[in-house]
Order: structure tokens, then C-alpha cells, then sequence
């Protein structure tokens, strides 16, 4: 029998992990719960886009997997569509010469990587497809209703220790224990690790798998920018905006309507210089827990929730509109350089992560080239200077830049923070430890969706069950 729903729910951010939330929480509690959703800043979160002389282009999560099914579910529910082709040639820069060209060649490409790496890219790509194979099981947990207490808890319902035990060795340990090639490692997965996430192969081996995923083919974006699925679950999830800024989540006891004393969460929020303060059944905190990127108290918690001090890692993203200076990576002059994203080895004296040409949001395929250049995406670990950029480019008619804390400083073995924080708070950004990108908020906001919805319900046996993947293997 289930018990009355709660009256209303507070989620702090509306980025893809608050409004994914949001969404779910609809579906499991019903039309009568009241949710509101916190942002201080844009709904969207770390899906933004810049608008560059009219146009639009993505400057934090810009490229979806096809086997991320959350967000596939999500555009087609709200009716959105999708863009694809983030195709061009792509180089590896060493800071010296090109260590690897792609061809247009599908056959050319082939031989080269052979030539280059013997097959040491068709076992990368199995190595991933091994693990995308896995990760695929939380779709059927989730379907099912199935929630986890930690992220530790989830990940081990996906594979077991060994695929837990990714969190705890870094990408390079992972890799060379399965016998990949120096040469392999430094000229093609140390570069794939710094284009996303600006980082070198000492990452957890998951994360690592989650990068080497978001170098598939296939890969795809919303029309109009990603951020549309946030305010579109926004919308159809009839939740309650409210732009301000939580400062503190405090436990409080209320008498309800019905007259019993009854503990809730008192949510206190700034909107310009003006405090307030709301009470709520349940919480749900979608945003990185640090100082620098969402600054909230728990006040008289007992026991305290304890102090969050992730580092986030810092990166720029820079777009400018200009002519290459191609021969700063080949020896080709402009007209004949076809590479349109040249990635960087791990070489300390690079200041730039990564370069490739991008699209605006509507754009299914980059712009024929104009007069004055394509549209360049750069990612740096710091601000560009004037300097750089002149060496980067022969000419330039703008550089715009906006810089991140991205995603976690990934230093394995990596404990992951809990997701239930207190009696009926919780918490949906721990599962960043493991990887960030979009489609991990959003299974991060269905599992605590679930979560919220067993535990209001006293649904123990719905919560850490053992042996899922056996027991709905026969389950039609
Ligand atoms: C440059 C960059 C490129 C990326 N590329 C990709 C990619 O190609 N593919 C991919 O899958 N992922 C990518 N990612 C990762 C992806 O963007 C993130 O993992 C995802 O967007 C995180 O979503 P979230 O909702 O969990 O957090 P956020 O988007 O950070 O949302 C949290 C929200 O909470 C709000 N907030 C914080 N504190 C408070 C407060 N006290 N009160 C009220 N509101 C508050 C914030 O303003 C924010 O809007 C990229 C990230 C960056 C930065
Ligand atoms: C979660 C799973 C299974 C897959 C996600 C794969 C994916 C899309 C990874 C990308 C992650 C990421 C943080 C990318 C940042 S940069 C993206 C892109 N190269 C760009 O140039 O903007």
C-alpha cells in the first residue's frame, strides 16, 4: 500500500541532472506534488551555448553518444531534433609534427592505423564496447524501477568488482596491463583524454572508457543546443522555476495540515539581496557540491553532512573566427591542409588541448569555407593570450572564450561522494567521481528519483538488490 505523496519537493540546479530529475520525479509521485527547481544562473547548467555574431555554437557539453538512451528518450518525448556530423579529418600534434593524419580513405585510414599501431584500435574498440556492453544494464535496472544507495553500489550492479575496481586504477595502469603499446597509448588515447576532459591517462580507467565512448562515430546534438532539453523537462514536467541562490538546507520539525509534527527541510534561498525560505519533504541537490560552484550550508545536521571538496578542473573554451596558421602543425600551407580537429599529445609545453572547426546549433555540417576562415573551437587549460592566438592564427576577426570548472580532477582509487545525505536528501552529483557527462546526471537523476520515490514508500526491497542483471536476464 502506498503511502500518501509527499506535498512538495525542492531540486538546487537546473542543469541536465535537476531537470532530468525533475521529470522523473513527476513520473513516480504524480501530478499533485508540488516541485520546485532552484538555478541561479541559466537552466542548462554546464549545457550552454554562446551566441557569436548571431550565431549560436556549444561551449560546455556539446556531443551525445547514440547508446546514451536517457537523453535519446528525452528529445524524442519533447519533440526535438537532433544534428549530427562532427565529422572532417583529424590530426595528432606533438608539438613538433603530426604524428598521426586521418584520410578521407576509409580503406586508406585502415592501413594507416595498422601501419601506424599494428590492432591496437580494433582492441581499443572492443575493450570500450566491453564496457558500453555493461554500462547498457543500468537502462534495464532503471526500466524496471531498480534504484542504488551509492554509486559505488551501481556501478558494481553493472559488472561486478572488476568494473568497480575501474574507479581505483588509473586509465594507463588499466591499459598497459592489457597490453597496449606505449606509442598507442601517448599518440591516440593520451589525446582523446585531453580534448574531454583536460586531463592525462592518470584518470580512473571508467572515465577513461566514458572518453574513448565520446571519440565514437555517431556521435550527435540537439537542434537549437543541448540546453533545449533542459528547459523542455523543465516545461513538461510542470515544475516551479525559481531564480535564486540556496544558501542553506536546514532539518526543521513542522506541523502539517493534518496536525502531526512532521520533519522537513527548510530551503533558504537569495534572490537578488532579498533572503526567503520554503519548506520541502524531500531535496534533491543537482549540482556539485564545493565552495566555488554552488556555496551551500547544511545547518544543524546530526550527524553533520560532511564538507565536499572536489576540485574541478579548469578549462577554457575559445572560439575564434580566423585563418590557421596551418604551418604551425604541417608543412602544408592552408589550401592544402585538411585536417579540421587536431588534438595534442601529453607535452607540457602545448598550450592548447585541443583545435577543431565547429558548427553553429543549427548547422548539421561546418560551413564551406568563407574569405575570412571557419569557426575554430579551442580548449586550453588557461586563457589564451593575444600572442598565442597570433601564433595559432594568420588572421582572426574575433576570439571569444568562456572558461569552465568543468568536470572532477580525476585522481584514482576515486571514493565517490553518498547520494542519500540525510533521511530524505540526496544527492545526484557524486556520480560525477565516476564520469562526467550529460547521460551520467541523467541516470544519476532516475536512480535518485527512484530512490526518493522507495524510501518515501518503504520500498527496501526495491533498493541495492544483488544479482539484478541474473534475475531480469529471464524476466520478459
Ligand atoms: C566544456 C565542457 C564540455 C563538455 N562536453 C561534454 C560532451 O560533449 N558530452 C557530455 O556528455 N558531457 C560533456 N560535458 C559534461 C556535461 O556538460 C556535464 O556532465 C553535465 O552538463 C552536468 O550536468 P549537471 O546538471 O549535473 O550539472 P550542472 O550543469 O553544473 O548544473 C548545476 C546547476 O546548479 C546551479 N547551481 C549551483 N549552485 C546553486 C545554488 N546554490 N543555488 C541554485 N542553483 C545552483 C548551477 O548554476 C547549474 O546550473 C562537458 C562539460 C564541459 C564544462
Ligand atoms: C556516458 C557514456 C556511456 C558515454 C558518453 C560519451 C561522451 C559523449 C563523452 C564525452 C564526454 C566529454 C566530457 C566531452 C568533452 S569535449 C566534447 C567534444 N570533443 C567537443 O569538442 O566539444
Amino acid at each position: 500500500e502506498l503511502r500518501a505523496p509527499p506535498d512538495k519537493i525542492a531540486i538546487i540546479g537546473a542543469g541536465i541532472g535537476g531537470t532530468s530529475a525533475a521529470y522523473y520525479l513527476r513520473q513516480k509521485f504524480g501530478k499533485d506534488v508540488k516541485i520546485d527547481l532552484f538555478e541561479r544562473g541559466e537552466v542548462g547548467g554546464r549545457l550552454a551555448t554562446m551566441t557569436v555574431r548571431g550565431q549560436e555554437y556549444e561551449a560546455g557539453g556539446s556531443v551525445i553518444h547514440p547508446l546514451n538512451l536517457h537523453m535519446k528518450r528525452f528529445v524524442k518525448d519533447l519533440g526535438l531534433s537532433t544534428v549530427q556530423g562532427f565529422g572532417g579529418l583529424m590530426g595528432i600534434y606533438n608539438g613538433e609534427t603530426l604524428v598521426f593524419e586521418e584520410s578521407s580513405w576509409f580503406i586508406v585510414n585502415m592501413i594507416k592505423l595498422i601501419w601506424h599501431y599494428g590492432f591496437q584500435s580494433l582492441r581499443m574498440h572492443m575493450w570500450v564496447e566491453d564496457i558500453l556492453d555493461k554500462f547498457m544494464r543500468i537502462y534495464r535496472y532503471q526500466s524496471h524501477d531498480y534504484a542504488f544507495s551509492s554509486v559505488e553500489k551501481l556501478l558494481h550492479s553493472l559488472g561486478g568488482d572488476e568494473f568497480l575496481g575501474m574507479l581505483n586504477r588509473t586509465l594507463l595502469e588499466t591499459l598497459q596491463k592489457a597490453g597496449f603499446s606505449e606509442k598507442f597509448l601517448n599518440e591516440i588515447v593520451a589525446p582523446v583524454m585531453r580534448v574531454n576532459y583536460g586531463q592525462s591517462m592518470t584518470i580512473n580507467g571508467f572515465v577513461g572508457a566514458v572518453s574513448m565512448a565520446g571519440a565514437d562515430s555517431g556521435l550527435w546534438a540537439v537542434e537549437g543546443g543541448n540546453k533545449l532539453v533542459c528547459s523542455g523537462l523543465l516545461q513538461s514536467s510542470k515544475s516551479n522555476l525559481i531564480t535564486g541562490s540556496v544558501i542553506y538546507i536546514e532539518e526543521k520539525t513542522r506541523t502539517k495540515r493534518t496536525g502531526n509534527p512532521t520533519k522537513m527541510y527548510e530551503v533558504i534561498y537569495q534572490i537578488g539581496s532579498e533572503t526567503r525560505s520554503d519548506f520541502y519533504d524531500i531535496v534533491l541537490v543537482a549540482t556539485p557540491l564545493n565552495r566555488k560552484m554552488s556555496n551551500i550550508t547544511f545547518l544543524n545536521f546530526d550527524p553533520p553532512i560532511e564538507e565536499f571538496h572536489q576540485y574541478y578542473q579548469h578549462i577554457v573554451t575559445t572560439f575564434i573566427k580566423g585563418q590557421l596558421n596551418s604551418t604551425l602543425f604541417s608543412s602544408r600551407a592552408l589550401d592544402k591542409f585538411d585536417l579540421s580537429t587536431i588534438l595534442t599529445t601529453d607535452n607540457s609545453d602545448l598550450f592548447i588541448n585541443s583545435i577543431g572547426i565547429v558548427s553553429s546549433v543549427t548547422e548539421n555540417n561546418p560551413q564551406p569555407s568563407t574569405e575570412r576562415g571557419h569557426v575554430w573551437k579551442i580548449f586550453s587549460q588557461e586563457i589564451l593570450t593575444k600572442e598565442q592566438i597570433l601564433k595559432l592564427f594568420l588572421s582572426y576577426d574575433y576570439a571569444v572564450k568562456q572558461p569552465w570548472l568543468a568536470y572532477p580532477h580525476y585522481k584514482p582509487p576515486e571514493k565517490c561522494p553518498s547520494i542519500i545525505l540525510h533521511d530524505r536528501l540526496y544527492y545526484l552529483n557524486g556520480i560525477e567521481c565516476a564520469a562526467s557527462a550529460m547521460e551520467m546526471s541523467a541516470i544519476a537523476a532516475h536512480n535518485a528519483a527512484l530512490l526518493a520515490y522507495h524510501r518515501w514508500n518503504g520500498n527496501t526491497d526495491m533498493i541495492d538488490q544483488e544479482g539484478l542483471y541474473e534475475k531480469l536476464k529471464t524476466e520478459l
